[in-house]
């Protein structure tokens, strides 16, 4: 993608893109575009769903509060160092990521040569698309795969950058998930925080049954309806409220 020009040489990459033709002012701004979208959406849509799993499993919402409780203390804000000391929030983020995986199918891939996949033929140059939600929910690997069990990874080295490939939320290989550690980071931040400083409640007359896990069709699997929380802090409650939470409130 970079385009050749002396005059671009040593100038960086937004350089090299604007130097020359308008149409690399358009690739660039585009793949700038994708970054952005690949990166917010999915990270956004990823905590929502880890606070929606939370409030659906108070036993384990009880259990990752008190760790990253007895780690933050009265601090205001965990940063990064007070986050390598939670293990099950880590787990925690992990099973978010088996269960709710944003992206359930791969990016396609061409197969180079022929194979056989458990006894199917795969011709050279067939497309595959490897679907990660069935992977990651297979009862053949994973116990109880529907429930949603942080401790499951606490005992386990299996991690999510690619190299096991029975959890492959960011995908694996050539094309994996470039923004791994900026993603990770993201929801380590901004997860811990919350849990940290705020006890989330439902909305008056809701059980956690009511909560349901539809996903709005689409390339990121966004939740389908809102997540309603009270956020109460020691002090007193803060209502969090969004136009389509008013009924519940
Ligand atoms: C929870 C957060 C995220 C998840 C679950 C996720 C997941 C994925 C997946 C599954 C792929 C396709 C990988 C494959 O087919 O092997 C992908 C690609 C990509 N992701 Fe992420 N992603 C996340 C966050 C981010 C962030 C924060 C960025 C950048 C700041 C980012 C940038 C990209 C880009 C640019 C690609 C395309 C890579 C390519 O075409 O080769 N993603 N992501």
């Amino acid at each position: 993608m970079m385009m050749g020009s002396k005059s671009s040489e040593n100038k960086g990459l937004y350089s090299a893109f604007i130097i020359g033709k308008a149409c690399c002012k358009i690739i660039f701004s585009r793949a700038v575009l994708n970054i952005l979208a690949a990166g917010t959406d999915t990270t956004a849509a990823t905590s929502v769903w880890a606070m929606t799993a939370l409030v659906k499993n108070p036993r384990v919402m009880k259990k990752v509060q008190e760790e990253v409780r007895n780690v933050g203390g009265t601090k205001d804000f965990l940063d990064e160092d007070d986050i390598q000391k939670l293990p099950y929030f880590k787990a925690m983020i992990k099973e978010t990521l088996r269960l709710h995986l944003p992206s359930q199918l791969l990016i396609p891939r061409e197969s180079t040569d022929e194979c056989i996949v458990d006894g199917y033929r795969i011709p050279a140059k067939t497309i595959v698309y490897v679907n990660a939600w069935v992977i990651q929910r297979d009862p053949e690997v994973w116990k109880n795969p529907e429930e949603f069990c942080p401790e499951r990874f606490l005992d386990s080295a299996i991690d999510f950058r690619g190299q096991d490939f029975e959890l492959i939320p960011f995908g694996a290989g050539r094309r994996i998930c470039p923004g791994i550690p900026m993603a990770a980071v993201i929801l380590e931040l901004v997860l811990a925080n919350l849990l940290h400083s705020f006890d989330w409640k439902l909305p008056q007359g809701m059980v956690k049954e009511d909560i349901d896990v539809e996903v709005l069709p689409g390339i990121t699997q966004h939740k389908k309806n809102h997540l309603c929380l009270r956020a109460k802090t020691r002090s007193h409650i803060l209502m969090l409220e969004g136009t389509s939470c008013d009924e519940n409130n």
